[in-house]
């Protein structure tokens, strides 16, 4: 069998567009959604990231605004930046981008951010509704994995879905959301004693785990469904994700590859986290004009 790839770059695409036009639409109304993003330090992988995103939200009609900080910034300046932008009416989303330098706090930075500008998803108030599946900012990454798949017509529901990573921004949060659209979730890690055993009695696997083409042919099960969320350098210094891409398609029934799979996804849903915060600040302007 050779997979079905799985193409992220243009269901993105389709995503950026229909954001465009709602975006387009705000913008009768008076509003212009607007995102901060916040960089700390000079890591120059972590700078085109946040350009690409800048450039994707004005693409979009959306306001962006960057903040670069030398490595050296304190969490005290960090915190006052961040209630600024809390108090920003302009500002409808931030984005402090991960990791943070080592003086600096994250959990202390993430619990800073207003929850109702948290276009990432990762304060404790979004990840509680998560887990309680309530409305709220769902984690762009996950929530692009789960885009995918309904796209490509992948239901979960009675899947056994493995995923290989627990880490608070995807493999947790991605194993949630699987297990609200009813599929059998089992969570793999470090300490896991037998990856493998796992791994091929899984339907659908979630790779997160952050090792160059970890995954091999011999990992899965002939027609499973594979999701690589890896973000690797190979050795010859290229991108790559946590799945041996040329083997694993030849026993999967999909396959995402890296790049244009999960990545271009995870810029998507966070333009359309921002487009949503922007669209729930106008409905209560409404709600508050006709009291
Ligand atoms: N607060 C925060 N939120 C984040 O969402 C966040 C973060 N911190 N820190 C870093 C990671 C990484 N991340 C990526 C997003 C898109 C691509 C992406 O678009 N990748 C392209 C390729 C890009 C390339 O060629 O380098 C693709 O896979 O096709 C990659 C990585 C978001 N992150």
């Amino acid at each position: 069998m050779t997979a079905e790839l799985i193409d992220g770059k243009a269901v993105s695409l389709k995503i950026k567009e229909r954001v465009q036009q709602r975006v387009e639409k705000l913008k009768t109304n008076g509003i212009t959604p607007g995102l901060s993003v916040v960089l700390v330090g000079d890591d120059s992988a972590s700078q085109t990231y946040v350009k690409n995103k800048k450039k994707t939200c004005e693409s979009l009609g959306m306001r962006s605004d960057l903040h670069l900080y030398p490595a050296s910034l304190t969490e005290q300046e960090l915190l006052e930046k961040i209630d600024e932008l809390n108090n920003d009416p302009d500002i409808h989303g931030i984005l402090v981008q991960l990791p943070l330098p080592a003086q600096i706090d994250e959990f202390k930075i993430i619990t800073a951010i207003d929850p109702e500008k948290d276009v990432d998803g990762f304060h404790p108030i979004s990840v509680g509704n998560l887990m309680i599946g309530k409305d709220t900012f769902l984690p762009c990454t996950p929530h692009g994995v789960m885009v995918l798949l309904e796209h490509y017509g992948i239901d979960p529901a009675g899947k056994h879905a493995v995923v290989i990573g627990r880490s608070n921004i995807v493999g947790k949060p991605v194993g949630q959301l699987l297990l609200q659209k009813d599929a059998t979730v089992t969570y793999c890690h470090s300490k896991t004693p037998d990856l493998k055993a796992m791994t091929q009695q899984a339907d659908i696997i979630i790779a997160a785990i952050g090792r160059a083409k970890f995954i091999g042919a011999d990992h899965i099960k002939e027609g499973a469904v594979v999701i690589d969320v890896g973000m690797n350098r190979d050795e010859n210094g290229k991108l790559c994700g946590d799945v041996d891409f040329e083997a694993v398609r030849e026993r999967a029934s999909f396959i995402t590859p890296v790049p244009g799979g999960v990545g271009p996804m995870t810029i998507a849903m966070l333009m359309e986290n921002t487009l949503l915060s922007a669209e729930k600040g106008l409905s209560k302007d409404k709600a508050a004009e006709s009291v």
